[in-house]
């Protein structure tokens, strides 16, 4: 049975040892720690697809906000789509770890997708069947440094996860990731051994609004850097995905058009610092 909070949960059942978790920690703060020349082997570059694959800053994308020194590396996971130019090789492990944990994530993202039918009593297949065979993971590594002012400076502005899930793997000991509600924010305990399991836009989208992708964001701190993994679990860019015809009857009418690639709308919506979601509601 899964326990949504605010559309999170805290999975702990999922297959992976407290230790495995550590190790993939560990190597995310190993390479964060590199010397900046190292890590610039991985910069973004104009020809990787969407711009968005390899390390770097967070773009200013408006006048408000304020430079953060967050770094970040994104790299697509699923082997046949890899770019191992973006791949680590230091640490030495790097790649291999993060190849074991994409393997065990495939595993989980199908156990959650057929869970979440379940839950709505659903044919076990539904929302497997519009995440499609062309599923995409997209990791995005997090590292925020300290932050003289955390009153002023945020680690990640309030936004949702173009997603369908994302499995965030937290910092162990420092917190920072807030969830809101009714117009306030939540801290988002740390359980070590947990992967926090995130409702996204496309989950939304396909259960016609019964889950809600939530409100989130990520606050600085004066005295500790932070570090965390989300993996983004996306429909192949060629499905088309939308609510799920069960879902839809007269008490509760389609709220979604159908859409494909909705990662690209997400993009376009998010640099016009517009919820995306609206772009998709009838
Ligand atoms: O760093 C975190 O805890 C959350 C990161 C996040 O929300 C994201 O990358 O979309
Ligand atoms: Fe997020």
């Amino acid at each position: 049975m899964l326990k949504w909070l605010f559309n999170v949960l805290q999975l702990i059942n999922h297959g992976m040892t407290p230790s495995f978790l550590d190790e993939v920690r560990e190597v995310t703060k190993q390479f964060f720690a590199l010397p900046m020349e190292e890590k610039q082997k991985y910069s973004r570059d104009a020809e990787s697809a969407d711009g968005i694959e390899g390390y770097g800053n967070d773009k200013i994308l408006s006048e408000k906000q304020i430079l953060n020194g967050t770094e970040r590396l994104h790299i697509t996971l699923n082997p046949e789509q890899r770019k191992l130019k973006f791949w680590p090789e230091n640490p030495k492990v790097f790649r291999d770890i993060l190849n074991d944990y994409t393997i065990k994530l495939s595993m989980v993202i199908e156990i959650i997708l057929t869970a979440i039918a379940r839950s709505l009593d659903l044919e076990d297949n539904c929302f497997l069947d519009q995440y499609g065979k062309e599923g995409k993971m997209n990791a995005g590594f997090n590292y925020y440094p300290k932050c003289p002012r955390p009153d002023l400076v945020i680690g990640i502005e309030e936004h949702t996860d173009a997603a369908a899930i994302t499995f965030l793997l937290q910092d162990n000991e420092v917190e920072g990731l807030q969830f809101q509600k009714d117009n306030q924010w939540f801290k988002v305990p740390i359980i070590p051994e947990a992967l926090l399991v995130i409702v996204g836009d496309q989950a939304e989208i396909m259960s016609n609004g019964i889950f809600k992708s939530p409100v989130h964001r990520v606050v600085t701190n004066s005295e500790r850097e932070r570090i965390s993994l989300a993996v983004f679990c996306l429909p192949g860019f060629n499905e088309e995905i939308g609510p799920i015809d069960r879902l839809v009857d007269e008490s509760r009418p389609r709220l979604y058009k159908k859409v494909k690639n909705y990662v690209s709308i997400y993009l376009e919506y998010f640099k016009q610092r517009k919820r995306p979601i609206e772009a998709v509601k009838i």
